[in-house]
This record gives structure tokens, sequence and C-alpha cells, in this order.
């Protein structure tokens, strides 16, 4: 039986700002529950400001003011011994870092300090989780590095006289140098030019595979998905509106949010026009009432306005926030053409 590493219940997670005496409340992560299993790769997407980093930050127990979680919980069961991270003390939370739960952050360069040493960076992350020192952590490290494809000069070089990719690469090198059980990766290929996309996204699939572990992936971009995620959940607004295996999301989206953002890939070579969808997204200060996706859905009626739909099962490990999942269509050609073209 597959067991869960991961499980979020009704987490809710506010920026709460007072600018000169008046209060606003951004609410970012808006009422999510999910699951993650063990060994397996879970990917989130959704547009800009949907809140995706905002839900990894708190579960990578990276919450600094005014990013305040108000209800719920984050329950990790690493090797039996469970922690909920919205509970736990800083002392808790250094424990499990990098040795148990690892994060890598959107844009490598924030991460790697511009006047240390690669090697340096190493030391300062894994030496105390690992245990180890002088030689016996170099050989840990450079053996590691191997498996990235990088040379032990490395460690020697800042991050300023490394490529984009290698960059990346030793990000992925940090955050799982220690082993971890659980991977976070906040859009790790973004910025990378496609053939470098490609080879991280391999090398993360590799290294969770080798290492039996679980990996939380955001990215908006949808074919990264279909590459590597095995279910993906899709956040609007704050919540989560579907999630389901990742060939069924492409196949047979049943929200359709999700079917827009499998009809709108891009594909090599054409060039017809794509279905726009009409309006932004709403402002998370002040969000619709009902289900947020109304005021830009082309199914809306009259419910969809005044009740909040409720993630529901509708199928093995698929669940969505539609009133009218039912009647989003099958797929038409451009879904179809889109799906088998990112599958393949
Ligand atoms: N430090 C902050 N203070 C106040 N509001 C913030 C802060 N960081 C993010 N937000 C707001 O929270 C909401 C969700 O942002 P978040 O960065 O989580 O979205 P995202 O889906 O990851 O977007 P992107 O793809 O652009 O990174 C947005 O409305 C954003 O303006």
């Amino acid at each position: 039986m597959t067991q869960d590493i991961l499980k979020v219940e009704d987490l809710k997670a506010y920026y709460q700002m007072n600018y000169f005496g008046i209060e606003r409340e951004v609410r970012a992560v808006d009422d999510i529950t999910m699951t993650v299993r063990k060994n397996e790769v879970y990917g989130i997407a959704g547009e800009s400001s949907s809140g995706k980093t905002s839900f990894i930050k708190v579960l990578a127990a990276a919450i600094r003011p005014p990013f305040r979680v108000i209800n719920g919980s984050v329950k990790y069961d690493f090797n039996g011994k469970p922690i909920d991270i919205t509970t736990a003390s800083e002392a808790e939370i250094e424990a499990i870092r990098w040795k148990h739960l690892s994060y890598i952050m959107q844009g490598s360069m924030s991460v790697l300090n511009p006047v240390r040493r690669i090697g340096r960076t190493f030391e300062d992350f894994a030496a105390r989780p690992l245990g180890l020192s002088g030689r016996a952590f170099r050989e840990r490290v450079v053996t590691h590095l191997a498996k990235l494809k990088l040379s032990p000069n490395v460690l020697n070089a800042y991050p300023h006289e490394l490529s984009g990719g290698m960059r990346q690469r030793v990000t992925i090198g940090l955050a799982t140098v220690c082993h971890p059980e659980f991977i976070i990766a906040d859009e790790p290929t973004t910025a990378l030019d496609v053939v470098v996309q490609k080879e991280v996204l391999q090398l993360i699939r590799d290294i969770q595979k080798e290492m039996g572990a679980a990996v939380i992936f955001v990215t908006h971009d949808m074919s990264v998905h279909a590459n590597v995620a095995d279910r993906v959940g899709i956040i609007y607004a704050g919540r989560l509106v579907e999630e389901g295996p990742t060939r069924e999301m492409f196949f047979a989206p049943k929200h359709p949010y999700t079917a827009h953002l499998v009809a709108s890939l891009p594909r090599i070579g054409d060039t017809s026009q794509r279905p726009a969808l009409e309006g932004r997204p709403p402002s998370l200060a002040d969000p619709p009432q009902g289900c947020r996706f109304h005021p830009r859905c082309p199914l809306a009626v009259d419910k969809c306005r005044r009740e909040v739909p409720p993630l529901e099962t509708i199928g093995k490990d698929h669940r969505t926030a539609c009133w009218r999942w039912q009647d989003v269509k099958p797929l038409d050609h451009v879904h179809r053409a889109n799906g088998q073209e990112a599958i393949a």
C-alpha cells in the first residue's frame, strides 16, 4: 500500500499587513487539503500570483511575517516520525531541514552566496546534517556531484563562474546530498534554456528514483508537469481546484481552468489562434464570492456565483472543485494534440 509522507489539512496561510493603521489581508493559501505519497512526484501548476510559492513556503517551513498560518496542519511522516510543521519549534525544524526535508528555491542564485565558493556553501548546508567533516565530507560531496555530472572543480568556483545550468545542478546537489525523504522545488527550471531544462528535470527524476524520495514541485509550465509529475494539482486564487493523475489531467480535465491550461500549451509548428481566457485572476485581498473562477468561466451559472464548490472525489485519485465538472467538454482537437505532444 502506498503511504502518505505529507498530509495537508484545511490549510490557510495569509499575508497580514498594516499600512498606516489600515489592515490588509492577502489570502494566498485558502483552505487547501491534499496529500503526497512516498516515492511520488507531485506537480503544482497555476498562473502567476495564484499562491503556488506561498503554499510551497508553508510546506518548506519557510514562513516569515507578514506571512502567517491561520488554520490547519502540515504533517510529515519521516520514517514513522511525525511532525506538524505549523506547530513545530525552530529547533525541531532545524533538525529535519536538509536531512529529511529540502527546498530548492526559485532562482538558484538566491541560495548560493555570491562571495562564497561552492565548496563552502556545501559545508554550510550539509556538514552538520551529515555528521561528516574533512576528507570524508569532501568525498561524499564529490561522489554526489558526479551523479549530477559536475566535476569536483566546481567546489572551488564562485557561483558567477558557473553557467545557469551548472548553478541549477549545484542547487539540486545541495538539496539532495543529505538524501532527504521529501524534496520541494519551486520553478526549478525557469530561466534555463530548453535543452538544459530537460537535463535538469531528468536529474530531479533520476535522483528521486534512486533515493526513493517524494518530490513536490511548482511550475506554471504544463509541459514540464507532463514530463515529470505522477500527479498534478492546479491552484487557482489560493485554492486547489483540481488534482489528478497526470495523463487524466491532460486528456480528461474536469475543471474548466485545467482545460484552459492544457488548451493553451504552445505546440511546435502550430500557428492557430488559441482560445483566450477573458479577464485576470482575482485579487487575493478581495476574492469573488462563490467559485473564485466564476468571473472567467465559460460554464458559470448562478450557483457558481453564490456557492463555493467543494473539492470532491470524482474518480480514482481525481478531485475537482467545480459545480459543472460533468459539463467540462471531452477533449477537442486542440486538447488532444497538446496532451499527446506534452505527454509523449
Ligand atoms: N511578501 C509578501 N507580502 C504580501 N503579499 C505577498 C507577498 N508575497 C506574495 N504575496 C501575494 O500573495 C499572492 C500569491 O503570491 P505567490 O507568490 O504565492 O503566487 P505564485 O502563484 O507563486 O506566483 P508566481 O508564479 O508569480 O511566483 C499574490 O497576491 C502576491 O501578491
